[in-house]
């Protein structure tokens, strides 16, 4: 099987591609909600964006021929396009206005704010600049440098690109690694970024030119696949095309401790890693996630903590409280939906602990309009006779349109 095109690598291919200067095509663009709400914002800023099936064609200009939009940017359900659209945008030369949905204008702000004020932008947002609503009038910024208090790549993005039309050099510090798919594209539209250990160098003022991005498979979807194939028996499964990027592989790092059956087939190393893997059913056993690990597989605790339920032994998740930001307290909905299906869990304050191995039963469980937890559920239901029946499901189009047909064809 493959798998729809990476959500993170998708909205930055949108973003430079609206950034550089020339054309730029798109090929294996995820049409997911979130992702359309970025090309639907840059559309709004005036950028030319044609498309056709799951290719895009960008008319970049530069920020400098953006124009003012009529109309507020709202961008959904997307922290993505919230976050890294306020560092594209707070050195732009005009007026916006982000918001986005109920879950959306809940989820903390202020961490992206803060520093792009320190570089100059004028930035107002509901309390004080925690939450969107969030305003901004376009400045000349200049180079600060800053260490990032959290390990966001979202906030690392948007400091990036709010970097690339500064005065002077911005310096980047960040703790631990996470996901540096923004790095990667920027080299790739001609622009300059240097990493000496823990420290990003941007220079400013720079110019990025259009160029082809295909767009690998998104390795957050297929990790509940992969997960799907370790868990259940006789399974045999291989999915094809998949990002392999290793900020993004925690997940790997984890089912292999877990004594999970699987190899990677290929693998091409140049620009974003990508290639095969090949998972088997699997005799699990429990361990133990936290530290500088989360970041690379933070979008992946639900999936993880549904594969504790399946591993002998008890399963420690630690160091994730960025997990109760996310489109959903996703501590607090990991925990209360899978209960409901009969498993042995219990919340702590940064994260969860599992014990297996658990035959889980049906029963009625809730999204709580977070797609990865309504494709956790789903995938959850798999391993039960019973039924169980998902509510608010829907929200599974955000980062998966497909996913609903792809089960029923491999289950
Ligand atoms: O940069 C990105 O594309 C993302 C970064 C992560 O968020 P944080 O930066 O808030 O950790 C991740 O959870 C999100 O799904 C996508
Ligand atoms: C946290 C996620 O996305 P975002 O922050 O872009 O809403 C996610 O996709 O799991």
């Amino acid at each position: 099987m493959t798998v729809p095109g990476d959500k993170s690598i998708s909205h930055r291919a949108v973003m430079f591609g609206a950034l550089g200067e020339g054309l730029t095509e798109v090929t294996n663009f995820l049409n997911g909600d979130d992702c359309l709400r970025t090309v639907d914002a840059f559309r709004k800023l005036g950028v030319p964006i044609r498309a056709e099936a799951d290719r895009l064609f960008i008319e970049g200009k530069g920020l400098a021929h953006f124009k003012e939009p009529t109309d507020i940017l709202y961008v959904g359900n997307s922290g993505t396009t919230a976050r890294l659209m306020l560092g594209i945008l707070a050195g732009s030369s005009f007026y916006t206005v982000l918001s986005g949905d109920r879950s959306l204008n809940r989820r903390p702000m202020e961490r992206v704010v803060k520093p792009l004020q320190k570089m100059g932008a004028e930035i107002i947002g509901r309390e004080r600049g925690k939450y969107l609503p969030i305003s901004i009038r376009g400045r000349r910024l200049k180079g600060i440098r800053y260490h990032l208090p959290v390990a966001s790549a979202q906030l690392k993005s948007a400091l990036i690109f709010a970097a690339l039309h500064a005065e002077g050099d911005t310096m980047i510090v960040e703790n631990a690694p996470s996901r540096n798919h923004t790095e990667i594209m920027l080299e790739q539209f001609g622009g300059q970024i240097e990493q000496h250990g823990k420290t990003l160098k941007i220079k400013g003022n720079q110019r990025l030119n259009g160029t082809n991005i295909h767009v690998p498979g998104d390795f957050s979807s297929a990790s509940f696949f992969i997960a799907l194939g370790a868990m259940v028996k006789k399974a045999d499964l291989v999915i094809e095309n998949i990002g392999l990027n290793p900020t993004r592989t925690g997940l790997l790092d984890v089912l292999k401790r877990m004594n999970g059956n699987f190899d990677i087939i290929e693998k091409y190393e140049k620009g974003e890693p990508r290639g095969s893997l090949r998972v088997r059913s699997s005799s699990l056993v429990a361990t133990t996630i936290g530290g500088d690990l989360i970041p690379r597989l933070i979008d992946e605790i639900p999936i993880i903590a549904l594969l504790a339920t399946q591993a002998e032994g008890t399963t420690v998740i630690q160091d994730a409280k960025e997990l109760r930001v996310k489109e959903s307290n996703r501590i607090s909905t990991v925990v209360g939906e899978l209960k409901k299906l009969g498993a042995k869990i219990e919340a702590t304050e940064d994260g969860m602990i599992i014990k297996g191995k658990t035959k889980l039963s049906g029963g009625y469980v809730d999204s709580h309009g977070d797609h990865r937890i309504g494709i956790m559920l789903a995938i959850a239901s798999l391993l039960t006779d019973e039924q169980v029946v998902i509510e608010n499901y829907e929200c599974t189009n955000i980062s998966y349109p497909n996913f609903f047909e792809q089960i029923k064809k491999i289950s």
